[in-house]
Order: C-alpha cells, then sequence, then structure tokens
C-alpha cells in the first residue's frame, strides 16, 4: 500500500483546525467514533439545561402565561432568524416548526400554485423517497404530472411545461452534491420555479439562496443542526412570492389574527403564514439551544474543516484498501458535500463490524456505506481511527459474520 498520513498528522491538523474548541460545546460518549451526523447530530451540552429550564420554568412555573412572557409564540421565527445566516437568507423570511415531509408537502402545494399554467414538477430520481413520495401525493391531489430528470443533468428536463424544479442539494445516498446557482439558473431562464432540500447541507455546507436568487428551500434540523430526533424542519420563500404565497394547510396559528377567532382566514404576512397550528415548544427550544455551536463560525472555515476530513478519510480509504470499496462520493470538492459513501457488496455487514468497535456510521440498501463528517465535532483523529478499524474489519473478515447476514437494522 502507499504511503499515507499517520495518526500524529490527524492529529496536527486537529490542533491547527480554528474549530477544535467546539468538539467541547458536545456530549459525545468515551470510545465511539460518530460518523453519523449526517442522520442524527450529536448532542450539544447546551440542550439539556435549556430543556430543564423551559419544563420547569417555563412550563411548571409559568403555565399558559409562556405563551407571553417567554414569548413562545414567537420561538419558531426566532429560530428561523438564527438558521438563516446558515443558508444565506436573511432573518424574518424563514419558518420552522413541521417535519420535513410536512413542510415538503405545503410548499410543493404553494409552489405548483404559483406556476399555474404550467402542469410539470422535476425531480430526480435519486431524491430521498420522502420527497418524491410527498411530490406524488401533491401531483396527484392537484392533477400535477411528476417528471423525473437524469439525476446528471436535470437541467436537461426542463420546459416550458414545468412548474418547479426540486432537487436535493446534497444527495442523501452519494453525498454528491448540485451546483445549486448554476441549476436555479436553469429553471429561471425555463420559466419555473426552483425548490432546494437542504437537509444534508445545512450547517456543513455553505448555503447561498439569496444570492443564487432561488425561491424555496426545506431542511431538517435533526442533521447537522444537532436539533435532536424529530426536530422541526425549516422553510424558506423568497420574499418576492411570500404575498401570493398560498400553502394548503391553512391553520390558525398561519392566521395574520389567530385570537381573533375569526370564521375567515386571512393569512398573516410574509413567511408566518407558513405556520398551521401551536408550534413544536419543547422541541424548538432544544433546537434553540443547539445553534449555539453555530455562533460565531464562519461558514468558510467549516466548509474548509469538512473538506479536510473527507479529503482524509478518501486519501487513506484509497492508500490502505485499495479496491476494497468503490468511492461513489465525487472526489471534487465543488461536487461533494459532507459525507463520504462506499461501495461494497457486504456493506451492511462492514457498517455493523464497525458499530461493534466504536466507529458509527450507516447502511443504505442495497450496499452503501456511509460516514458523515459533522465538522464541528469529528476529528481528523477520528478519521484516521476508523480507516484503522475499517482495515482491521476486512483483514479479520469481521463484516461477514452470519449474524449480518440478516439486515436487522432500523438505521
Ligand atoms: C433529503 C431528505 N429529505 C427529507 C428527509 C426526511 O424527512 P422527515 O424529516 O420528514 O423524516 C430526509 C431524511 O430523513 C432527507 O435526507
Ligand atoms: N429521520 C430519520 C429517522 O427518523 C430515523 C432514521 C434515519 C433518519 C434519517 O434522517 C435518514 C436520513 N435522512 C438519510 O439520509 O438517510
Amino acid at each position: 500500500m502507499t504511503q499515507h498520513p499517520t495518526r500524529a498528522d490527524a492529529v496536527a491538523l486537529d490542533l491547527a483546525s480554528p474549530l477544535r474548541a467546539r468538539r467541547e460545546l458536545f456530549a459525545l460518549p468515551d470510545g465511539v467514533v460518530y460518523l453519523d451526523g449526517n442522520s442524527l447530530g450529536a448532542l450539544p451540552r447546551a440542550v439539556a439545561p435549556r430543556l430543564q429550564q423551559v419544563v420547569a420554568e417555563e412550563w411548571g412555573t409559568g403555565l399558559i402565561s409562556s405563551w407571553n412572557t417567554a414569548d413562545w409564540v414567537g420561538l419558531g421565527r426566532r429560530v428561523g432568524d438564527r438558521i438563516a445566516p446558515l443558508i444565506g437568507v436573511a432573518p424574518g423570511d424563514v419558518h420552522v416548526g413541521d417535519s420535513t415531509t410536512v413542510t415538503l408537502f405545503k410548499t410543493f402545494v404553494a409552489a405548483s400554485r404559483l406556476r399555474p399554467g404550467r402542469r410539470v414538477v422535476v425531480l430526480e430520481p435519486t431524491t430521498f423517497p420522502t420527497d418524491g413520495y410527498v411530490a406524488a401525493g401533491v401531483a396527484r391531489m392537484l392533477d400535477l404530472e411528476l417528471r423525473w430528470c437524469d439525476p446528471a443533468d436535470p437541467a436537461a428536463s426542463l420546459d416550458e411545461d414545468v412548474a418547479l424544479l426540486s432537487l436535493t442539494h446534497v444527495d442523501f445516498r452519494s453525498g454528491a452534491m448540485y451546483d445549486l446557482a448554476a441549476l436555479t439558473a436553469a429553471a429561471h431562464d425555463a420559466g419555473a420555479l426552483v425548490q432546494w432540500d437542504l437537509c444534508h447541507s445545512t450547517g456543513a455546507v455553505p448555503v447561498a439562496l439569496l444570492d443564487a436568487d432561488a425561491d424555496i428551500a426545506v431542511g431538517c434540523t435533526y442533521k447537522y443542526l444537532n436539533g435532536g430526533p424529530g426536530s422541526p424542519a425549516f422553510a424558506w420563500v423568497h420574499p418576492r412570492h411570500q404575498a401570493a404565497w398560498d400553502q394548503p394547510v391553512t391553520g390558525w396559528f398561519g392566521h395574520s389574527r389567530p385570537f381573533d377567532m375569526d370564521r375567515a382566514f386571512t393569512p398573516a404576512d410574509g413567511i408566518a403564514r407558513m405556520a398551521s397550528g401551536t408550534p413544536p415548544v419543547l422541541a424548538l427550544s432544544a433546537l434553540d439551544a443547539a445553534l449555539d455551536v453555530f455562533d460565531g463560525v464562519s461558514l468558510d472555515v467549516l466548509r474548509a474543516a469538512s473538506l479536510s476530513l473527507t479529503d482524509l478519510f478518501l486519501e487513506l480509504v484509497n492508500a490502505r484498501l485499495g479496491s476494497a470499496f468503490e468511492v461513489i462520493t465525487p472526489r471534487e470538492h465543488g461536487r461533494r458535500g459532507s459525507q463520504v459513501s462506499l461501495r461494497h457488496e457486504q456493506a451492511y455487514g462492514v457498517v455493523q463490524a464497525l458499530v461493534e468497535r466504536g466507529v458509527v456510521g450507516d447502511f443504505r440498501t442495497p450496499d452503501v456505506a456511509r460516514f458523515g463528517f459533522a465538522p464541528l465535532y469529528v476529528t481528523h483523529a477520528d478519521v484516521f481511527d476508523a480507516v484503522g478499524h475499517l482495515v482491521a474489519v476486512l483483514e479479520g473478515d469481521e463484516h461477514l459474520r452470519p449474524e449480518y447476514t440478516v439486515r436487522n437494522a432500523v438505521t
């Protein structure tokens, strides 16, 4: 095998990293190398005390008055304001409150209604399944046509019938990243709107929605934003579309004056009309505390750290494992998110054997081992150790254990 960086080299990179103090903001278990932050982010230390305070004081003592005294009503907007700089938009334009799936339902419907003469919604077939399921449901409901594009060239599917191009910025399986600005421009050239699913980019990859002149974006907050299992998703709608934005779940929290209890629905101004029902205050509080870890972090520094980690992983895999795996993540920086995916016939066994050794990645059917590199808490030493365990798993045939022939893990 070829020469490769040593563990001392990896530690030196960690010591030189401007983010080195950030890892201490997370409560990671000892002895675990956590490379699954692209599925569920680690726990920031600030979350438990904040939840304790919200439960005991705001809920327990403040009771109903906390809607006003603790401004529970404005919590979603405040959290949205903290996500805004991470996706390159202005504060006041980000809604946080529902699951990604429900948010996508609202945005698919509202976006299609902005282009009434056009009947086609374009998606890449490699998208995360929920995006496709929701788009199909909306297409059935509104009598639209779903058009699956060539993932390598989504722009080729655009024509004068397309209302919306909806793409996932970073692919959940391969970690490949689309050129957000170029594809936004291509959609606009065809007279279509563009929606970006930012689940796998927000908090790890700089996103510049306003600079790119995008129309709509949706993303979850439990991956690189570390909001915790099931934390609410965000939605951004370009201000030019907000006045005409007509989302289908017109509940009282999206009303301009909810407590007037009017019979008629009058949507709130701006992005606030994306709300439907009572916001998930405990989940929003956890997310609010979790976002502290991004305070003072520049997106360029975050990106440099992410690329340094994925570069090192790729270099070590290449040098120490040769052709044992097919790397399905693009090697060009401009096309790579913050994960590396390796194809192997026994990928499930590989991932399970690694978990046994304390290295947590995940498996995606049928043959992909996925490793996410959350730049705020994954270190270069983690990367070095993970590859060492990967080598040991293959050398010891640990991935071939009979118990791994049945796939029974859900994540
Ligand atoms: C690209 C993408 N979209 C949507 C989702 C999921 O939606 P939800 O948060 O509703 O489970 C995921 C992951 O779970 C995802 O990776
Ligand atoms: N949201 C998840 C869940 O509730 C359970 C297990 C995994 C997830 C995920 O987020 C999966 C993830 N979106 C993926 O990229 O595969």
